[in-house]
């Protein structure tokens, strides 16, 4: 049976003035219904382009190479109708800073009635006006608001409440993937707590499943079961959240866990390590592996020789010459 989101040997380059943008190289990922996995890298690794690829929502300047499966049929090549479909029923994406994306002029209820009303879902019976307000209100109830607020407007919302609604338009039509990206970024803490927790029993209850892209690897170690570090548009580690974060394999998934503050963790929240150095220009990287001049504990052969993933144990991959040599190097997951 297919994966419900597989990657095989995904690239992706922007064509620009400056030639052709490498923004995603090689990445081979699988997940499954009822998974999670967070995608973290600081910003410019590729995350976004990534998970834009899925939706067929990249611009045309992006070229596209390899496969995007979804239950096994490939987003690059569907029909434009198909396409729609698969955009609201098979998944759906709640964008960094969506909640600025709402209608000022229009009621929350209004707004979540149109995707329900032109592509049914939600438990909508038909698309009479009852039926879709109906299902409008147990979706408002399902992402944890009042029913009441389907007649509000955006702005008599918080922050928090305002993404609770993208969340619940995501969900509008039932689909099986929903991907986020940076769903909490610009909401306090508590809140953003409130809003993973959300996401995490939504997966737990109907057994989406949930692709979460954060630069903050301690945000997605709290609700993914799975992490997947990116560094210059390569994945260079992949396993489950615990480990990566605690026992990462790749010095730059090590450098990552410590420049943010863990929750329970008093001496990391006082001093979180900051990461020397920038991410290389994708036009210009350097030889060998592309981490090696911020890595603390390159060496020689770092500096000509790039590796891909590697077992660091039966479920976690890492791309570092420190991972004994002694299994198959691949470009990801076997597929
Ligand atoms: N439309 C575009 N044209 C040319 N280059 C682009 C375009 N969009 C992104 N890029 C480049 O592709 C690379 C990956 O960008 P992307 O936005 O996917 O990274 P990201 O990890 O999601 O970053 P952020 O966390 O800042 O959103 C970067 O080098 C970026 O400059």
């Amino acid at each position: 049976m297919s994966a419900l989101l597989e990657l095989r040997d995904l690239t992706i380059d922007y064509r620009s003035r400056r030639g052709l943008v490498p923004a995603v190289r090689g990445v081979n990922l699988t997940l499954e219904a009822g998974q999670t996995l967070g995608m973290a890298g600081e910003s410019g690794c590729g995350k976004s382009t990534l998970a834009m690829s899925v939706l067929r929502l990249l611009p045309k300047t992006a070229v596209i190479g390899g496969e995007v499966l979804l239950d096994g049929e490939d987003v690059r090549t569907m029909s434009f109708g198909r396409l729609r479909a698969v955009r609201w029923a098979g998944a759906s994406v709640v964008f960094q800073g969506a909640m600025h994306a709402l209608n000022p002029v229009l009621r929350i209820g209004d707004q979540l009635a149109e995707p329900i009303t032109l592509h049914g879902g939600a438990g909508a019976k038909s698309n009479s006006p009852a039926d879709v307000q109906r299902a409008v209100g147990e979706l408002l109830e399902r992402v944890g608001l009042p029913r009441r607020h389907a007649k509000a407007y955006p702005h008599e919302l918080s922050g928090g409440q305002k993404q609770r609604v993208m969340i619940a338009m995501a969900l509008a039509c039932g689909p099986r993937l929903v991907i986020a990206d940076e769903p909490t970024t610009a909401l306090d803490v508590m809140v953003q707590a409130q809003v993973l927790k959300l996401l995490g029993e939504l997966v737990s209850e109907s057994g989406i499943g949930l692709m979460m892209i954060s630069h903050d690897l301690s945000v997605l170690a709290q609700t993914c079961q799975r992490l997947a570090v990116m560094y210059a548009g390569r994945m260079v580690e992949l396993g489950p959240s615990a480990q990566v974060m605690h026992q990462p394999a790749h010095p730059y998934s090590k450098a990552l866990a410590a420049a943010f503050p863990t929750v329970g963790d008093p001496a990391s929240r006082m001093a979180p390590q900051g990461l020397p150095g920038d991410p290389p220009d994708p036009t210009n990287l350097p030889g060998g592996c592309p981490f090696h001049p911020r890595c603390p504990v390159s060496t020689v052969e770092c500096e000509s020789t790039d590796v891909l993933l590697r077992q660091a144990d039966p479920e976690h991959q890492a791309a570092c010459v420190r991972v004994p040599e002694n299994v198959t190097e691949t470009a990801g997951e076997p597929v």
